[in-house]
């Protein structure tokens, strides 16, 4: 009930459309009652010998005028309620989209793409279809079939009662094929959605179906999709193919009625031929407000239920919002972490545990760490990309649950783990964050981390579009485009998640030294899995499931006896093996 309010909240905002629609729409409802009477009345003058040519004339001129005026009425109620609800879809689209964009990531942690995919087209296409169909029909089967029963009963009210038998039973037909239709319906939908995403996910991963040969494999699967698709198919075309004669065998029984006992009442001079012929007209425009009665519950309660789905992601609250906040326009770059212990929502046991840093401006933390030990949740906490409790950690001397978010993230330039790049050129991949587009700064950042060379080698140069329709970057050069991108921001504090992975440890140390000149007024935090990446850092800790197992500088650590001697070790013997051969 709720949401049956709020649904027509939503669309009394166009109520004025709304209005200016159905208007037209009873307007040509009531027209459209005339040309049978019309017909009536020139076959009775016909049988009477009182027809002549003008009055054939002024009939066929009637008629016309008639049709003309609906096809243009027809036109405007089509307008203004299917762009109603075309407008509504926008607005509710555009509202969606936004909210989602807000919702904190534990929301997509637990919430599927495709569902969400979901809402935003097929639910919201049901909610259009019972705000512009769906209205069109309730609007016309009520009044039409109203007037339409008045004006027969005026006739002759037996034969009206005769001959209105089989019509609720056109309206029970409907209502029952029309539920199972939808099953069907959706079952269709289900299975070209699975189609679609395995040969989406077929393309993506292509190079590992050749790679291990899953060719015939994948054929195979994919025709055993394809096969229940069309098996889907044939059982929704089943029952539309049942649908429509049986509608109209237990319509045409009105019209047997009709036949039989209209003739009589003809024979016997108890109607008129003219009424008759009138009659005929208006039962056979009864069949389809009964047909409509169906479907238009169907639609409702369907658009309804879409309404509730999309409701319910709407009421979804950001979890990661300011709630009282301290006036702060920058970071500066000092952090303070104290006793933070931190568990994802959802876990039992804490992906973090009594963790102690405290690093002043402009020093560089090394994190070092067995993969799964919690080195990317302690940079994600840094910009709240999940909630953490008061007093865990401080920038600046402030607390980060008191530092407005925005001026929060726009002053962390995080570079995660894995680069992703939008498809689009590479100049605005790594503008994406600036609000102003200078070449000069793209140019400067690019050469910073060491891709400017990689990009004045692709015909395009910063122009070059990346993604599926453009050109293919390296794994090295993803990372260096994503090192740009967080550089440009100038941000007083830079974190690097093990973002140079895809490129060796050589490279890996010279980008970063390269960097050393952006980084030296700025609080660094660097994470990887190699020694090489971190032994210059002021500080380095060891993380071991999700604990501080080691903390020191590298000639502290090196000589400690602990992990990060181990790793160490390990590393440089990797090393020699590398150069040896
Ligand atoms: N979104 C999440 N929800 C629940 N648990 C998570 C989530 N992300 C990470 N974890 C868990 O938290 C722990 C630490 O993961 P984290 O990604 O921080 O490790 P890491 O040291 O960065 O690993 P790697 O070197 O492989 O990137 C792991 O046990 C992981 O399963």
């Amino acid at each position: 009930m709720k949401n049956l309010k709020q649904l027509i909240k939503t669309a009394s905002k166009y109520r004025k459309k709304y209005f200016i629609g159905i208007f037209f729409l009873l307007l040509i409802d009531f027209i459209q009652l005339i040309p049978p009477r019309l017909l009536g009345y020139l076959t009775d003058s016909m049988q009477k010998g009182t027809a002549n040519r003008e009055l054939l004339l002024r009939y066929i001129i009637y008629t016309l005028l008639i049709y003309l005026v609906m096809a243009f009425g027809r036109y405007i109620w089509r307008v203004y309620i299917f762009g109603t609800s075309r407008l509504i879809e926008y607005d509710m689209r555009n509202n969606l989209f936004k909210h989602l964009q807000s919702l904190s990531l534990s929301f997509y942690n637990s919430n599927k793409t495709g569902d969400l995919m979901a809402l935003a087209t097929n639910d919201l296409n049901a909610v259009r279809a019972a705000l512009g169909p769906g209205i069109i029909m309730l609007t016309d089967s009520i009044v039409l079939s109203i007037t339409t029963l008045i004006i027969m009963l005026s006739i002759n009210v037996k034969l009206t009662l005769l001959s209105l038998i089989p019509l609720p039973f056109v309206a029970l037909i409907s209502t029952k094929f029309g539920r199972m239709i939808h099953r069907r319906f959706l079952k269709v939908q289900q299975a070209f959605s699975k189609l679609t995403d395995m040969v989406q996910e077929n393309f993506s991963g292509i190079r590992i179906i050749k790679s291990f040969v899953q060719e015939a494999k994948e054929a195979e699967k994919f025709t055993r999709e394809n096969m229940n698709n069309f098996n889907t198919n044939m059982h929704l075309i089943r029952i539309w193919g049942l649908f429509f004669p049986l509608i109209e065998f237990v319509a045409s029984l009105s019209f047997v009625i009709l036949l039989g006992v209209g003739g009589a009442y003809v024979i016997y001079n108890k109607i008129s031929l003219g009424d008759f012929i009138t009659f005929n007209m208006y039962l056979g425009s009864l069949v389809w407000p009964m047909m409509a009665v169906g479907w238009v519950i169907n639609m409702l309660q369907r658009g309804l239920a879409s309404f509730e789905r999309i409701q319910d992601v709407l009421n979804q609250k950001p979890e990661i919002v300011d709630r009282y906040v301290d006036d702060v326009k920058s970071l500066n770059g000092d952090i303070h972490i104290q006793n933070l212990t931190f568990t994802y929502p959802g876990n039992e046991t804490p992906s973090l545990k009594n963790i102690n840093i405290t690093l002043k401006k402009g020093q560089t933390l090394g994190i070092i760490g067995r993969t799964g030990s919690g080195k990317s949740t302690l940079v994600n906490l840094l910009v709240r990309l999940y909630n953490v409790k008061d007093n865990n950690i401080f920038i600046n001397g402030h607390d980060i649950n008191r530092i407005p978010l925005k001026v929060l993230r726009e002053n962390i330039g995080l570079v995660p783990q894995d680069a992703f790049l939008f498809s689009t050129t590479i100049a605005e991949n790594i503008n994406l964050a600036c609000e102003d587009f200078d070449m000069d700064r793209i140019i400067e950042s690019a050469k910073a981390s060491d891709i400017y060379d990689n990009i004045m080698d692709f015909s395009n140069k910063f122009e070059t579009v990346v993604g599926e329709r453009g050109v293919t970057l390296s794994g090295g050069q993803k990372q260096r485009v994503s090192i740009s991108r967080a550089i440009i921001k100038n941000p007083d504090i830079l974190v690097f998640d093990d973002c140079l992975s895809a490129v060796d440890a050589k490279t890996e140390v010279k980008i970063l030294d390269n960097l050393r000149k952006i980084m030296r007024d700025r609080t660094s935090i660097i994470i990887s899995h190699r020694i090489s990446a971190v032994k210059d850092a002021d500080l380095i800790v060891v993380l071991e499931n999700g604990e501080i197992v080691e903390k020191g500088t590298h000639s502290e650590l090196v000589t400690s006896g602990g992990l990060y001697q181990s790793i160490y070790e390990k590393q440089l013997l990797e090393e020699k093996i590398q150069e040896e051969v």
